[in-house]
């Protein structure tokens, strides 16, 4: 963080007699800021047009206008300020140069490149400190470029997974373009791999030799995350021993630079889906512990992911990957569209365990993935439109306050949202609705639990998945219960018949057939980036 103590960014614009007393507090100021930690370095630079008294110490570079005495006796003084190290990637010695000259020149001073925020975005800036002393501009380089190379966390060699068929294949151009450049200004070393095929990511996860990277960086849509997260606890499990249900976290942490069409795992940690925004999280180590699940079914485990819909979510996502040919903006649309002419529910047995406390404490998250024996379950039997179990709060340019609201990224539980069932009418008012600031959940078929496990048991699928779209629509009307209920054994006949249902687990068709379980494990992954309340909201879903 850059804090001036002027709005006015060039020094010493302001009037004299106005700022000298301002001037004299704001020098104060600065002392003590650089009071509190020894000074590694004093020297005098020219920022803007006027000198400055400038202070290095081991968090912060801090500065003060020198304000010589005027004939008047008044000082003449600019705005101070200060820099904070952990906000800086990368120190670089400026020369003058002619065109076409690669190297030397006279030494001009230094240009320290940080992250300046703008809301959830992270945007390169630079402060440049000038001094033609090429020995004093090298001993303030040598010593920045060491506090910043010695702050714990950073990067230094990194794995890059790049999907190529991500959306509209442009993930390859992403990197190059907005990422590379910034990794190279930091001095962040790189292994680049191009995923070939699905499971290519997952494969690479598990035999890759991972202990020369201090992180693995994905490039793709959500989820090409999904196969990465899932290998690397995988691989994080095999390494440490630990049983699948009881999974060892994570150490390596996973940066994410979306290039996928919805983002909700980046834009939950990052809250706006901005290469830049994730390659400087990246580069400046920020790092955040995220809860994740693990999906089992038949005592097998299916695999770990953060978030899962049954019902609408599945057979959208079904819809969708039967047109993988179509762009695939029209394709989601499509989908919506289609599975909402086609609106049934899923006759189900929803059991969970709720979280004890609303408190987020490690020593309570820890409990809640431990003390199995002591969990009480309450079962739930209905018909449901929908039902999402999601590790994080589900961000992104459509839901700014996400899919799920009501949870946390390392709280320790999942958002268990089932939706009832309801009319054509009320559902799409509660879709638009996840896009609103305020009251996502509040309808009466809505009910939202924090959970730490859960079960899903489907009694049946109402409704064939390949019924024709004409005969959904005529024989649905939109201001009425979409069907009435279904007797058990009914169910369960049509349920064999059918085979199994689309899960849509991290944006992936998971086909299931048996009763899922559901276990929520806190903090079990490591990310770039940090907890942001609501995403930068950039769009609207046009379709409904
Ligand atoms: N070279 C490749 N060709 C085809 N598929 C690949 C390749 N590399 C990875 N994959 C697979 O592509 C799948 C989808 O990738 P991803 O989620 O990144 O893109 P997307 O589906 O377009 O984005 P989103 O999930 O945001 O809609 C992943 O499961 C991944 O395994």
């Amino acid at each position: 963080m850059l804090e001036e103590d002027s709005t006015d960014q060039e020094p010493g614009l302001e009037p004299r007699g106005e700022r000298s007393s301002a001037a004299r507090d704001q020098s104060a100021q600065t002392r003590q800021w650089s009071d509190s930690e020894a000074v590694i370095l004093r020297g005098i630079f020219r920022l803007g047009k006027k000198s400055h008294d400038v202070l290095l110490t081991k968090s912060c570079l801090s500065w003060t206008p020198i304000t010589p005495e005027t004939p008047t006796g008044e000082a003449c003084a600019g705005p101070s300020g200060r820099l904070l190290l952990r906000d800086v990637f990368a120190v670089k010695v400026k020369r003058r140069r002619s065109v076409g000259q690669p190297s030397g020149g006279a030494v001009l001073g230094l240009a320290l490149l940080w992250a300046r925020q703008h809301g959830p975005r992270l945007k390169e800036d630079a402060l440049h400190l000038h001094n033609a002393s090429s020995q004093h501009t090298q001993l303030w380089y040598t010593a920045v470029k060491q506090l910043i190379t010695d702050m714990a966390g950073r990067p230094r060699c990194l794995k890059v997974l790049i999907n190529p068929s991500s959306h509209r294949k442009e993930a390859v151009h992403v990197y190059r373009e907005h990422v590379a450049p910034l990794f190279k200004m930091a001095a962040v070393q790189t292994h680049i791999t191009v995923t070939e095929k699905e499971g290519h990511a997952l494969t690479l996860m598990k035999e890759c030799k991972l202990d020369q990277y201090d992180g693995v960086v994905v490039v793709g849509g959500d989820g090409s995350v999904a196969e990465l997260c899932h290998g690397l606890v995988l691989r994080t499990q095999l390494d440490t021993g630990s049983a699948l249900d009881r999974p060892s976290r994570v150490s390596l942490p996973v940066g994410i630079v979306p290039a996928g069409s919805t983002d909700i795992v980046p834009c939950s940690v990052h809250g706006v889906r901005d290469p830049v925004t994730a390659a400087l999280h990246i580069i400046l180590g920020r790092v955040q512990r995220v809860d994740m699940c693990s999906f089992w079914s038949c005592g097998s485990l299916v695999r770990y992911g953060f978030t899962a819909m049954l019902g609408f979510g599945g057979r959208s996502l079904a819809c969708a990957e039967k047109r993988r040919w179509m762009p695939s903006a029209q394709r989601c649309d499509y989908a919506v569209v289609k599975t909402l002419s086609r609106l049934r529910p899923v006759d189900c047995e929803v059991s969970f365990v709720e979280t004890k406390t609303s408190s987020s404490s490690s020593e309570d998250c820890e409990q809640n993935s431990t003390h199995t024996e002591e969990e009480s379950w309450t079962t739930n039997q209905g018909l449901y439109l929908n039902i999402s179990v999601m590790s994080i709060p589900g961000l992104s340019p459509y839901t700014p306050r996400g899919l799920a609201p009501n949870t946390r990224l390392a709280n320790g539980s999942a958002a268990l949202i089932t939706v009832g069932n309801t009319s054509r009418t009320q559902f799409i008012k509660h879709l638009k609705r996840l896009g609103a600031p305020s009251g996502q959940l509040d309808f009466p078929f809505v009910e939202a639990h924090n959970v730490t496990a859960v079960k899903i048991c489907p009694r049946a699928a109402i409704g064939s998945e390949e019924e024709s779209e004409e005969e959904a629509v005529q024989s649905e009307s939109s201001a009425l219960p979409i069907v009435q209920s279904q007797s058990g054994s009914e169910s369960v006949a049509l349920q064999l018949q059918r085979g199994a249902l689309p899960w849509n687990i991290d944006g992936e068709l998971v086909p299931l057939q048996q009763e899922v379980l559901i276990r929520v494990h806190p903090r079990l992954m490591c990310l770039y980036g940090q907890e942001v309340d609501q995403a930068e909201s950039s769009a609207s879903c046009g379709c409904i």
